[in-house]
C-alpha cells in the first residue's frame, strides 16, 4: 500500500457515531478554562462529563450544576469534547473521516449550534492562528482534490431573519432558495469563487488576514446571523453545477440561541431572536427526522434547512452537529444540551414521550385556554433525560410496524415563545445575560413542554398563523382563543400526515385524548390539514371562507374544489368575491357555522366538520357553544370572532392569488409592479404553489414592513372602493 492509499484509508475510517442506521451525530464542546472560576486550585467543574470508556466511549452524558448524582439531570450525546481537547482533535476525529466521502460523492454538513458566546465561531472559523474545522477541512480538501484532478469553489453566505445574503460579494445581494419541488435546492445569486491555495481560502473566508483570534469577519455586520460555508467539489475546472458537482461539504455557524424571553443584551429585538431560535430548533427537528428515518423530513421550517436540504438528504450524507456549552453556568446550555441528547434520541421512546406530553399539556392547554390563561413560564416535568440507544435500536422495527402512531416528521422542539400572545411577548424577564444568571422561571429543561404548552405548538408557528399575519390580525384585532385539530383521517394520504397530528388521532380514537369540549367558554376550532399542496395528488387546495355563513358545507366544498384548476379565475373575480365575503360577513347575524346535536356535551361536534373528503391546505371552520352563538357574551367578542374569520380567509386567498395568478393579474395587487411580479413568476417556476404564508413573500426580497403595507392598502381598496 502506497502513502495515499495509507492516508485514503486512514480517512474513511467512519467516525464510531456515524453509521447506517444514523446519519447525524451529535456531539458537545465545552468552552475551554479561560474564563472559569478557580475553585481551591483546581478548576470549578460545572459540567461533569461521564465518558464510561474513555475516549473510545460510543456514547457519553454530561450533567450540570452540583446537585446531588441522584438527582442530577444528565444528557446524552455521542461524544463531548471538554476543555482541554482543542478543534485539532475535533478535526482528526469527526471531520477527517467524512473528508473522503465526500469525494466519493457523499455531501457532509459540520454545524456548530448552542447558546451565545459558546464558541461556535472559533469551532468552524477560526482564526490564521488557531484555525477552526472549516480551515482545517479546507487544507485536506485542497489536498485531496489535487490528488484526484478535482476542482474546489466556496460560497458563503449569510442567513438574516428571512433572507439570505452573498457573503462573498461585495454588494452583498439577496440570494433566491429556490425548491424544484424534487428536494433539488437553487440558490440563486449565491456566487462560487474557486480556490486553489489555503490563502485563497483564507483571504475569502476569513475576510482579511491580519484579522486576530476572536474578531469576526472584518466586513462583518453587526447583527447577529447565521452563516454558511458551503465548498464545492467540481469535477471540471468549471463551477459546480448539477453535471459537475461531485458533491458539498457544508460549515454552518449558527447565531447563539438566547432564550427569547430574556431581554437580549444587544439590542436584538424580540422577533429577531426568536428567528434565530426558531432556526435552531427547525435544524434539530431535522437532525431528529433524520436519525429516526422518518418519511417527513421539516426542511421547510427555515431558510437555512431549506438550503441544506440537499446535502442533509442524500442517503450517503453525513451530518456532524456541534452543541457548544460554556464552561461556566449558563441556562441556555443545559437547554442546549437537552435538545443534543434530544435529537440524538430515535422512535419510540420519543414518539410515547412525546404522545403523553402532548395529552397532558393538550388537556392543560384546553383547561388554561377556557380560563384564558396563557402560562408565563415552561414546566420542568422531563426529569431523566438519558436514554440508552440500544433500547432505541433494539425496539425501533417493532415500533415502525406496530405502533398506529408512529410520530412522523414530528416537532420536538420549537420556540417556547412561539405560543405566547402578543401582552405575554411584552412581558419581558429582567435583563440578563446568557452566562452566568439563573434565570427566574423554572428551568427550561423540558423539550417537550417547551414544545407543547398551547395549541399553536401542534404545528409549526408560521403555519399556525405568521409573525405577519399576527401583526395584520392585530390590525383586525381578534382575541379569540383557537385550538388546532388534525383533520380526522388523512391515512390514505400518499404523504407523511405529518408531526404530532397523527398521535392526536390516535389518542382521540381510543378515547384517550384531550376533551376539548371541556368548559363552557367560547372555544374555536381551526381544522387544518397543514400538508404541502403540491405532493398531495388530486388533493383540493382551500375553501375560500374560513367563516361559513348558514350550514351550507356543500358550497363550501365546491369552493374547494375550484380551486385545483390549473387557471385561476380571473382576479376581479377573486376581488369580488373577497369584497362579498367581507360584506355579507359584516352584515350577517351569524358569524360561524352553528353545529348543533343535542347529544354532544356543550353542543360541539366533529363528526361532519372535520372528516374531510380530501385533506386540504387550510380549511378554517368555527364552532361555537350553542349558547354563545345565540347568546354572544359582548359585541366586541362578537366582532373580534368575525374579523378573524375574515382576517384568515383574506389572507388565505391572497395567497392563492399569488400562487396562481398570471403576471398581469398579480401586477394588479397593490405594492407588486413589473419587477416583483416577474419574482413571484419566477419563485413559482422553481417551487409550485410557494407562498404558504405571508412571511413567504420575504422570498423575492420584500421585508416585513413592505407586505405589510401592501397588505393594508389591498384591504383598505377592498373596503372602500
Ligand atoms: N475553546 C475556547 N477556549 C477559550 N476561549 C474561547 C474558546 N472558543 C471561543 N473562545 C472565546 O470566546 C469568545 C466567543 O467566541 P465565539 O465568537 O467563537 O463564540 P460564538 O458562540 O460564535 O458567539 P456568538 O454566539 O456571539 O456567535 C471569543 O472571545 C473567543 O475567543
Amino acid at each position: 500500500m502506497d502513502s495515499s492509499a495509507k492516508v485514503e484509508s486512514k480517512l474513511r475510517r467512519v467516525p464510531k457515531g456515524f453509521n447506517e442506521a444514523r446519519k447525524v451525530r451529535v456531539v458537545a464542546r465545552i468552552k475551554s478554562f479561560a474564563d472559569q472560576v478557580l475553585d481551591g486550585g483546581s478548576m470549578a467543574s460545572w459540567i461533569s462529563v461521564n465518558k464510561p470508556d474513555g475516549d473510545a466511549s460510543d456514547s457519553v452524558t454530561i450533567s450540570f450544576g452540583g446537585q446531588p448524582v441522584s438527582r442530577k439531570e444528565t444528557y446524552e450525546v455521542d461524544y463531548c469534547y471538554e476543555q482541554n481537547e482543542d478543534t485539532e482533535k475535533i478535526f482528526a476525529k469527526e471531520v477527517k473521516p467524512l473528508i473522503c466521502g465526500v469525494f466519493d460523492g457523499h455531501h457532509a454538513t459540520v454545524i456548530a449550534y448552542g447558546a451565545r458566546g459558546t464558541g461556535k465561531t472559533s469551532t468552524i472559523q477560526g482564526t490564521i492562528e488557531k484555525p477552526g474545522l472549516a480551515s482545517l477541512s479546507m487544507n485536506e480538501l485542497l489536498l485531496m482534490a489535487k490528488e484526484k484532478g478535482k476542482s474546489i469553489f466556496i460560497s458563503y453566505y449569510e442567513v438574516y431573519v428571512d433572507h439570505v445574503y452573498d457573503l462573498l460579494d461585495p454588494k452583498r445581494p439577496t440570494v433566491l432558495v429556490l425548491d424544484n419541488g424534487h428536494g433539488k435546492i437553487q440558490l440563486k445569486g449565491l456566487s462560487q469563487i474557486p480556490v486553489k491555495s489555503l490563502s485563497d481560502f483564507y483571504e475569502l473566508y476569513l475576510g482579511s488576514s491580519s484579522r486576530k483570534q476572536g474578531q469576526k469577519i472584518a466586513n462583518e455586520s453587526p447583527h447577529r446571523s447565521h452563516r454558511g460555508l458551503i465548498v464545492h467539489i467540481s469535477s471540471t475546472n468549471e463551477a459546480a453545477s448539477d453535471t459537475h458537482s461531485v458533491a458539498k461539504m457544508n460549515f454552518v455557524d449558527m447565531a447563539g440561541y438566547e432564550d427569547a424571553r430574556r431581554k437580549s443584551t444587544d439590542g436584538t429585538s424580540l422577533v429577531e431572536n426568536s428567528k434565530i431560535n426558531k432556526f435552531t430548533y427547525a435544524l434539530l427537528n431535522v437532525a431528529s427526522a433524520l436519525n429516526s428515518n422518518d418519511n417527513h423530513v421539516p426542511y421547510r421550517e427555515s431558510k437555512l434547512t431549506r438550503i441544506l436540504q440537499e446535502s442533509m438528504g442524500g442517503t450517503q450524507s453525513k451530518i456532524l452537529m456541534i452543541s457548544c456549552l460554556n464552561s461556566s453556568f449558563c441556562q441556555d446550555s443545559i437547554y442546549m444540551a437537552n435538545l443534543a441528547a434530544r435529537s440524538c434520541q430515535v422512535t419510540k421512546r420519543v414518539a410515547s414521550d412525546t404522545i403523553r406530553k402532548m395529552k397532558s399539556s393538550t388537556n392543560s392547554v384546553v383547561h388554561s385556554s377556557l380560563r384564558n390563561q396563557i402560562p408565563k413560564s415552561v414546566s420542568a416535568t422531563a426529569k431523566k433525560q438519558t436514554i440508552s440507544r440500544s433500547y432505541f435500536s433494539e425496539k425501533k422495527a417493532s415500533v415502525s410496524t406496530t405502533s398506529s402512531y408512529t410520530i412522523k416528521g414530528r416537532k420536538l422542539f420549537e420556540d417556547a415563545t412561539s405560543h405566547l400572545g402578543k401582552r405575554d411577548k411584552e412581558i419581558q424577564l429582567p435583563s440578563a445575560s446568557s452566562d452566568c444568571v439563573p434565570l427566574k422561571y423554572e428551568e427550561a429543561t423540558s423539550v417537550v413542554d417547551q414544545a407543547n404548552p398551547l395549541p399553536c405548538s401542534l404545528k409549526p408557528e408560521e403555519e399556525c398563523t405568521s409573525a405577519l399575519e399576527k401583526e395584520f390580525s392585530a390590525a383586525g384585532i381578534s382575541s379569540a382563543v383557537e385550538t388546532t385539530i388534525a383533520p380526522k383521517d388523512v391515512s390514505n394520504s400518499n404523504h407523511d400526515p405529518g408531526r404530532i397530528i397523527d398521535g392526536m388521532n390516535a389518542l382521540s380514537a381510543t378515547g384517550d385524548g384531550p376533551n376539548i369540549n371541556e368548559g363552557n367558554n367560547r372555544s374555536m376550532i381551526n381544522i387544518v390539514d397543514e400538508l404541502p399542496v403540491e405532493s398531495t395528488p388530486g388533493v383540493t387546495s382551500s375553501t375560500s371562507l374560513s367563516v361559513v355563513q348558514s350550514s351550507d358545507l356543500d358550497k363550501e366544498n365546491n369552493g374547494c374544489s375550484t380551486i385545483n384548476e390549473d387557471k385561476s379565475p380571473p382576479l376581479s373575480a377573486q376581488l369580488q368575491a373577497l369584497s362579498n365575503n367581507w360584506r355579507s360577513v359584516c352584515s350577517s347575524t351569524r358569524a360561524c357555522l352553528r353545529v348543533s346535536d343535542n347529544n354532544a356535551p356543550n353542543g360541539l361536534v366533529f363528526t361532519d366538520v372535520t372528516e374531510p373528503q380530501t385533506p386540504t391546505m387550510e380549511r378554517s371552520l368555527c364552532v361555537y357553544n350553542e349558547q354563545d352563538v345565540v347568546n354572544p357574551s359582548t359585541p366586541w367578542e362578537t366582532f373580534s370572532q368575525r374579523s378573524t374569520g375574515v382576517k384568515k380567509s383574506l389572507v388565505e386567498d391572497y395567497l392563492r392569488l399569488l400562487n396562481t395568478a398570471s403576471k398581469e393579474e398579480l401586477k394588479k395587487l397593490k405594492g407588486i409592479g413589473e419587477k416583483r411580479a416577474t419574482s413571484i413568476i419566477e419563485f413559482r417556476a422553481e417551487s409550485p404553489q410557494p407562498f404558504r404564508s405571508l412571511d413567504d413573500l420575504m422570498e423575492i426580497g420584500l421585508s416585513a414592513k413592505q407586505i405589510k403595507e401592501m397588505m393594508k392598502k389591498e384591504v383598505a381598496g377592498l373596503l372602500f372602493n
